[in-house]
């Protein structure tokens, strides 16, 4: 059936015009290109002019895509292998609920063992972050024809599976923001594939690439470049062991999968929040054991904060009389649904955006306070977070109504205690 307009929902990007979805899907790219240059130059100035405008034969490389769609059919093909736990998302309009494997940590764990197989058999894995112009390039050709395939996807799919802020009318912006919520080809959810597989998983590789190609250079990797591989292995490993929980992200429930996602998800992930681990490899670091000490302490508050109050969230939601939750304050809501407003949820409205923070931090810090570029990913989370916490209080108040406003007021913090 063709699809007919689905209700209209608020422009949440500030429409088609420059500050939105069309001034953004040139800015994104820009600014992944302009950090990947900058991180290997020799200022490494976050702020300033790029070094240079690299030409297309610095960017196209037919390998670069062809390693691209290696990865993503490698990718695919764990995704559909047996899972252990297949797991039902949210209730649709329709009522109906899709399926979704879990097998995450398992294709991360496969990955890490057909990699090591491949590096003994002389897989150059340390010319991987020579390749990285021309990868982010090919990704970013393939987040574009994707999204176009996605667009035209979504313009036969039922108005039941359109996404709530994907289909304002306007091209430009629900090219942007994606029409359909759960693009699928029978069992493989792109959405659910991308937000958690190729990405996350290419962001860790990149990361051992850049600590090998570090050895080669220097003998061995440095304190710093360890830290930051481990930090975000710990992430990576951790998003992939709780899997199930990005299920009730307003990513999957709520978010179309349009370029934003797309983009964000292939490319913009593995090349910048590798940024980090590419800084050290071109400037590197001297830390201290002590100094190196107290990023870790840093790292692990930050980490307990943002599992903790995720998994207090998580538990609660599927059963409030679990005894790890039961005793903790709640407002009743006239969903039927609770809130709960003691534990992590009494302390500040996000305590797990707090967490993922401080986590961002300790990423950073490893790389001295003589850059800020390293620093990027902290300032690029905060927005992306404080703009994040606004869409989901709208969603929450639409939701909840009043019991939400008791909660706001109980809990009057939305992300950083006394502060914000
Ligand atoms: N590294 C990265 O780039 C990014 C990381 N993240 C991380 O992803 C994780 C998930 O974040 P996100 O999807 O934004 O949202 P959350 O996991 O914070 O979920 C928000 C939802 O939780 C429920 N909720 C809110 N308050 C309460 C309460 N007091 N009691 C019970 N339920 C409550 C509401 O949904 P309901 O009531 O319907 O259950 C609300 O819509 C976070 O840890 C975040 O830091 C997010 C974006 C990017
Ligand atoms: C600037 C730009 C292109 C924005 C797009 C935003 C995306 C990069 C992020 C939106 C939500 C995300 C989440 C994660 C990664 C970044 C994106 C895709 C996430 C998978 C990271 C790991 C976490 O543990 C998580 C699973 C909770 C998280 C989910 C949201």
């Amino acid at each position: 059936t063709m699809a007919s307009q689905g209700p209209r929902a608020p422009l949440e990007f500030g429409g088609p015009l420059a500050p939105g979805a069309a001034a953004l899907m040139l800015l994104l790219p820009a600014t992944m290109f302009h950090l990947l240059l900058v991180a290997r130059s020799g200022p490494a100035r976050l702020l300033g002019p790029p070094p240079y405008l690299p030409g297309l034969e610095e960017l196209w490389s037919p390998r670069a895509l062809l390693l691209w769609f290696a990865w993503l059919g490698l990718q695919a093909a764990l995704y559909l292998l047996p899972a252990h736990k297949v797991a039902e998302g949210q209730e649709l309009k329709d009522k109906s609920r899709l399926q979704y494997p879990i097998n995450g940590f398992q294709a991360l764990v496969l990955t890490a063992l057909l990699l090591g197989l491949g590096v003994l058999a002389g897989l150059p894995l340390d010319a991987l972050p020579e390749m990285l112009l021309p990868l982010a390039f090919a990704a970013t050709l393939i987040a574009f024809i994707f999204s176009l395939l996605l667009y035209l996807k979504s313009q036969v799919a039922p108005a039941s599976a359109l996404a709530p802020g994907g289909n304002s009318g306007n091209p430009i912006y629900d090219f942007f923001m994606g029409r359909e919520l759960n693009p699928r080809i029978h069992f493989l959810d792109f959405k659910y594939f991308c937000e958690l597989r190729p990405g996350l998983i290419g962001w860790v590789l990149i990361n051992l690439a850049l600590l090998m190609q570090e050895a080669e250079l220097r003998g061995s990797p440095s304190l710093a470049m360890w830290l930051v591989n481990g930090f975000q292995l710990l992430y990576v490993g951790d998003a992939l062991w709780y899997e199930e929980a990005v299920l009730t992200t307003m990513d999957i429930t709520h978010d179309g999968f349009g370029f934003m996602l797309v983009f964000g998800d292939l490319a913009w992930v593995p090349f910048t929040y590798s940024l980090q681990a590419q800084f050290l490899l071109h400037h590197p670091q001297a830390l201290g054991l002590p100094m190196a000490s107290a990023i870790c302490l840093i790292n692990a508050v930050g980490y307990y904060i943002f599992r903790g109050a995720n998994s207090q969230k998580n538990t609660f939601r599927k059963n409030p009389s679990d005894p790890r939750v039961a005793d903790l304050k709640t407002i009743s809501t006239a969903t039927g649904r609770q809130l709960l407003v003691s534990g992590w949820w009494g302390m500040v409205r996000h305590p797990n955006y707090l967490g993922d923070l401080i986590m961002a931090l300790a990423w950073s810090l490893p790389c001295g306070a003589s850059h800020l570029l390293p620093y990027f990913y902290l300032l690029y989370f905060t927005a992306l977070l404080v703009h994040r916490e606004a869409r989901d209080e709208r969603q929450c108040l639409q939701k909840y109504g009043l019991a939400w406003r008791e909660y706001c007021q109980c809990v009057p913090y939305r992300i950083v205690p006394y502060i914000y």
